[in-house]
């Protein structure tokens, strides 16, 4: 039996006092779009940090693809869309240039892009429908459109795992449409998906299955029964589907 995409076992981390993840255990295999769900602060960010290797558990263990994630993200096989905030958009690079970082591992020492690697960034811009925006300075983008190219460079990377982080939050319809469909396609064609969203009812259509977190994973199943109010209680500690609010 292959090993599971991501497997997080038993993984607590800290910042310094602040206890992030406390013993969160996570599978998830290939074809999975996996909705992460849990209030701010809850280490949705962290659990994500720690699957791309970025952060490491003072306790337990990831693995990707059956490897420890440093080698994994090397090897091109994750790609991260990291939140809004944790990106410098000043720096003077086009969308097309952060979609060929995807190419990176692809080009050896030189870096120098070949036909190839112009092509999969070509595809991968089409896929995101943000061809006729390639030239521009990523800064100059939307914030759904810099969601956008994010989800491009992983694409074009030709990553097996995508982790994304409220690839949702500040986004327009136009680009919350584009990526809800595109992660079902990468999911379609073996990939698997995480995806942390704080919007609850966009989970049934976007997802195949869910996860409730609060530094440990309360619930991984279904996103109808992540959505039953006495679960979403024991995350958020209130009624917040029943309250009528679009968003936890
Ligand atoms: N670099 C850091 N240094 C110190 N504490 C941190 C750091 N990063 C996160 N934390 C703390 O760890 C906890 C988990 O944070 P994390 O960002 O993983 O949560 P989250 O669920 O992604 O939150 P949000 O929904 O607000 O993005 C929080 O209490 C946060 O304040």
């Amino acid at each position: 039996m292959s090993a599971p995409a991501i497997d997080v076992r038993d993984v607590t981390v800290h910042y310094g006092d602040v206890v992030a993840l406390d013993g969160a255990t996570l599978r998830l295999g290939a074809g999975a779009v996996c909705g992460l769900i849990g209030m701010n602060g809850s280490g949705k960010s962290t659990l994500m940090k720690s699957i791309m290797g970025l952060v490491r558990p003072d306790e337990g263990q990831v693995l990707v693809d059956g490897r420890p994630p440093s080698k994994a993200r090397r090897s091109g096989a994750i790609s991260y869309v990291p939140q809004s905030e944790d990106v410098d958009w000043a720096f003077p690079v086009s969308v097309r240039d952060v979609v060929m970082m995807g190419r990176y591992g692809h080009q050896g020492f030189t870096r120098r892009p070949r036909a190839a690697d112009r092509a999969a960034v070509a595809e991968a811009l089409d896929r995101v429908e943000l061809a006729d925006l390639a030239d521009r300075q990523i800064g100059a983008l939307s914030g759904g459109q810099r969601k956008r190219a994010f989800v491009a460079r992983g694409i074009a990377q030709g990553a097996s795992i995508l982790l994304l982080d409220e690839p949702f939050a500040g986004v327009d319809k136009r680009s919350e449409a584009t990526i809800s469909a595109l992660l079902g396609e990468l999911a379609a064609e073996g990939r698997t998906v995480l995806v942390s969203t704080h919007d609850l009812h966009a989970l049934p259509e976007l997802c195949t299955e869910a996860v409730l977190l609060l530094r440990r994973v309360l619930l991984h199943s279904t996103p109808a029964e992540v959505l039953e109010p006495a679960n979403l209680a024991m995350a958020f500690g209130l009624d917040v589907l029943g309250r009528g609010r679009a968003t936890a």
